[in-house]
């Protein structure tokens, strides 16, 4: 398959497997410039284990990954860490330093990859904070002293630290009301216009995808299957077709679409 200069993420041929468990067997996927595309998939399907293994943390059995043009296998360790400050993350739980505040957490990857000033890295993260939806005196705040959404927030200003090309989510509106989740939704889709950020999202949250998801990444039979909503309403793979046409996708409004 060719790899385009507009694919930020090329996967090809990834396999992972756990002992005799085999989750992912030859999978492909692009993703494009500027684009928001969730993953989803049945539990266990290894949507988390995918992403994990896209920003390393996992190593694949086969195949390989490149990120803006840089096959990952072939590049040398300084270089990773160039490429590590292109993206930023937003773990499930928010995976926040306890011990620090919220500021000092937005800190924490600029004091690890950059020199700025103290004075410079206050500034910035008091930005990234605003930024994240968050009023400027939660950056004095201990993670246990925020609401879910407000840890939500701050995990979201701490992967923005760096001015990332890419954001990873991982599951960002689990937990929420459904209040809560459709404003996190809209602050993603207003970041990633904004900062011309390319977002890939794991969600269950039908709402997201229909909301802020130019493409949808489905994982099935361990493979991947990418296409818009509508490209995969008409899928007649059982599980696609129970998930985009099942009672919780008309109560967020596919079947009607
Ligand atoms: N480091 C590991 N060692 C062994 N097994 C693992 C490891 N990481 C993940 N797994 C297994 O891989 C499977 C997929 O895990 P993963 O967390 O990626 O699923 P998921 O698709 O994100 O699921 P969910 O929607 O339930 O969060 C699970 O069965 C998990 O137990």
């Amino acid at each position: 398959m060719a790899q385009s200069q507009d694919n930020v993420i090329s996967l090809r041929g990834i396999v992972n497997r756990f002992g005799k468990q085999v989750l992912h067997d030859g999978l492909d996927l692009d993703v494009r410039r500027g684009e928001v595309i969730g993953v989803v998939g049945g539990s266990g399907t290894g949507k988390s284990v995918l992403m994990r293994t896209i920003i390393g943390l996992n190593r694949q059995a086969a195949g390989t990954i490149s990120v803006l043009g840089q096959r990952m296998d072939q590049i040398s360790d300084s270089e990773r860490t160039k490429i590590e400050a292109r993206w930023g993350v937003l773990f499930q739980n928010g995976a926040l330093f306890s011990s620090l505040t919220v500021a000092e957490n937005v800190q924490a990857p600029m004091r690890e990859h950059t020199d700025l000033s103290p004075q410079l890295m206050d500034e910035l993260a008091a930005l990234k904070i605003r930024l994240s939806g968050l009023p400027a005196e939660a950056g004095a705040k201990y993670p246990s002293q925020l609401s879910g959404g407000m840890k939500k927030r701050a995990g979201l200003a701490r992967a923005l630290a760096l001015d990332p090309d890419i954001l990873f989510l991982d599951e960002p509106t689990a937990g929420l009301d459904p209040i809560g989740a459709a404003e996190f939704d809209q602050l993603i889709r207003n970041l990633q216009q904004s900062l011309g950020l390319t977002v890939v999202m794991i969600t269950h949250d039908l709402d997201s995808l229909v909301a802020i998801c130019d493409r949808i990444a489905i994982l099935i039979d361990r493979r991947i299957r990418v296409g818009t909503l509508e490209e995969h309403l008409k899928d007649e793979h059982p599980w696609i077709r129970e998930y985009f046409h099942g009672p919780r996708a008309r109560a967020a409004g596919i079947g009607a679409r």
